[in-house]
């Protein structure tokens, strides 16, 4: 996830997955011009192809003023609007990737993915695991070994199919969770009130991905989050919060500056916990194997016992898992809830298609949400609006491309401005509106898919996909059919800042009004 400044300030805070160019394009050599004089892509009529030369190029120095004067700093998805309206649609970086961005462009680099995609260099990360002697994990991996690695990992994650089987464990996650919201509720001064509920999913995430890698429970929905869990999520943003400064700083200085030794320990924090629970899984499948006893179990016992990988790739790709597998998943359920409360006729639509499909006293199946046009159609438009990974890319390291009309030698590094293409308003009118019908296969021409990748694209695309997409829809079902989600009247407006991911600006507080109904949630 992280890496795309490696070399500036720049675009590090929103760098969720992003590497640093492997190539420096050539960059014309005339200045910014305005989105007026901005080329657009080629019209198949003209004669002479253009090339690199012919782009728009953003200034390095313009850019570090926008970040550090005008406050685009924690603002990178408002800044992809602006730079688009500056420089149009494709146009060099001050990194000097090509910056693409609309769907239909994003399409034809995508259509261009290779057999082992890159997103870039992640040599920053790797140094970690170099120095504790951990295997790289599948963002970290690159070519054909990052692709043994992939067939390994998809399995018994990556097909609906397989996320179906883990429908029975995310659903006791969910009931806990429904259990700490209840709780919650009854101890505020109204009865109906959570204060930050983006702090209450993003236990509820960690809860559910480790109980699916691990096949145990943490125990984070419980009124005390344990000590384990706190020092992981403590480690989560230790590292985030110093991994660009270590970018921008020599080598020669990490012995002298604090900031190495807290990234290193921000690393030593994720896998501790990665590490000792896949000892701890280790250990029961060794005594089951002393004792001539079958060996059961889900996705940790399955890499453990039924693959070639080495214990300590199994650490470093697990750890990766866990890393990604949480912040995602808790803030796009954060941004959905708080669309629904500032949609209350939306919110409507949602119930009566979920109460009508599910008896009110039973726990829907995995089968059954991932049914739901409207729920499903709801987590579409709420990752449309609010990409929590706001920035990707891509290397076309083994050929030429033409984009756009225009052709890129190879080793050309894309960057994908993720926000500013889903608010593309030719693809999606009145972009900045909350509109799950979009979404709806109801006979209406949907729009161009490549407006929302949200999960990425292709075989490099998000491994827990269907993970995530079953965790979320399993529990907006059950908040949904029990409460009226309502929101606070007495909170200021909620913005998002990129902060790695997309996140609100402030703890969201939400009312949770019980719908009074006799329900299994
Ligand atoms: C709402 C939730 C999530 C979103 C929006 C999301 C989004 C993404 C995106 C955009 C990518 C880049 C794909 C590309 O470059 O084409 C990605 C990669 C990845 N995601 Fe997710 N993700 C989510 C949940 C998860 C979960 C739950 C897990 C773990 C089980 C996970 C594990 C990964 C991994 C390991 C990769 C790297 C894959 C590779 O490079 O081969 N993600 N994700």
């Amino acid at each position: 996830m992280a890496a795309w400044l490696s070399r500036t300030v720049a675009w590090r805070n929103g760098s969720w997955l992003l590497p640093c160019p492997v190539s420096v394009v050539r960059v014309c050599s005339r200045g910014v011009e305005s989105a007026s004089s901005a080329p657009g892509p080629l019209s198949t009529f003209q004669d002479k192809l253009r090339t690199v030369e012919d782009l728009p190029r953003a200034g390095f120095l313009e850019l570090m003023y926008r970040l550090f004067f005008q406050g685009y700093y924690k603002r990178i998805h408002e800044l992809q609007i602006y730079e688009k309206q500056k420089y149009g649609p494709i146009y060099v970086d001050s990194m000097k990737s090509v910056c693409i961005n609309t769907p239909k462009l994003l399409e034809e680099v995508m259509r261009n993915d290779e057999k082992f995609p890159s997103r870039g260099d992640m040599s920053l990360w790797q140094e970690y695991r170099n120095l504790r002697g951990f295997g790289y994990g599948p963002f970290t991996e690159n070519g054909e070994r990052w692709y043994d690695l992939r067939v390994v990992l998809n399995k018994r994650m990556l097909h609906p199919k397989d996320s179906a089987q883990y429908g029975d464990i995310l659903n006791d996650t969910v009931t806990d969770f429904m259990k700490k919201v209840c709780y919650l509720r009854q101890c505020s001064p109204t009865g109906d009130l959570v204060t930050n509920i983006a702090n209450e999913l993003y236990c509820f995430a960690l809860e559910a991905i480790a109980s699916i890698l691990f096949e145990k429970r943490l125990g984070c929905l419980e009124k005390e989050i344990p000590a384990g869990t706190q020092d992981f999520i403590n480690a989560i943003a230790k590292m985030f919060s110093n991994d660009m400064i270590v970018m921008l700083t020599p080598k020669w200085s990490r012995s002298l500056l604090p900031y190495w030794g807290r990234y290193i320990a921000g690393w030593d924090g994720i896998f501790n916990l990665a590490k000792t629970l896949i000892d701890q899984k280790m250990e029961v499948i060794q005594q089951r194997l002393d004792n001539n006893q079958d060996v059961e179990g889900e996705y940790l016992t399955y890499l453990l016992s039924n693959t070639q990988m080495s214990t300590k790739d199994v650490y470093g790709s697990i750890a990766e898992l866990l890393l990604a597998g949480v912040d995602t998943t808790s803030n796009t359920l954060t941004w959905t809830l708080h669309l629904l409360s500032m949609h209350p006729q939306n919110q409507d639509i949602l119930y009566k298609e979920l109460s009508t499909l599910v008896p009110a006293d039973r726990i829907p199946t995995a089968a059954e949400v991932t049914q739901m046009p409207y729920l499903r159609a709801v987590v579409k438009e709420s990752m449309r609006m609010y990409p929590v990974v706001p920035l990707n890319a891509r290397v076309i390291a083994d050929k030429d491309v033409t984009i756009g009309g225009y052709q890129f030698s190879k080793n050309t590094s894309f960057r994908f401005s993720q926000y500013a293409i889903s608010h593309d308003e030719d693809t999606f009118p009145e972009p900045f509106t909350f509109k799950p019908e979009r979404w709806l296969r109801d006979g209406r021409e949907r729009p161009n898919a490549f407006g929302t990748l949200s999960f990425g694209f292709g075989v490099r695309g998000c491994v827990g996909r269907r993970i995530a997409e079953l965790e979320m829809y399993l529990v907006l079902f059950r908040l949904i059919r029990q409460f009226e989600i309502k929101p606070d009247p007495t909170m200021e407006e909620l913005k998002c800042i990129c902060r790695t991911v997309l996140i609100p600006d402030k703890p969201l507080s939400l009312y949770f009004v019980d719908r009074g109904r006799n329900s299994a949630a």
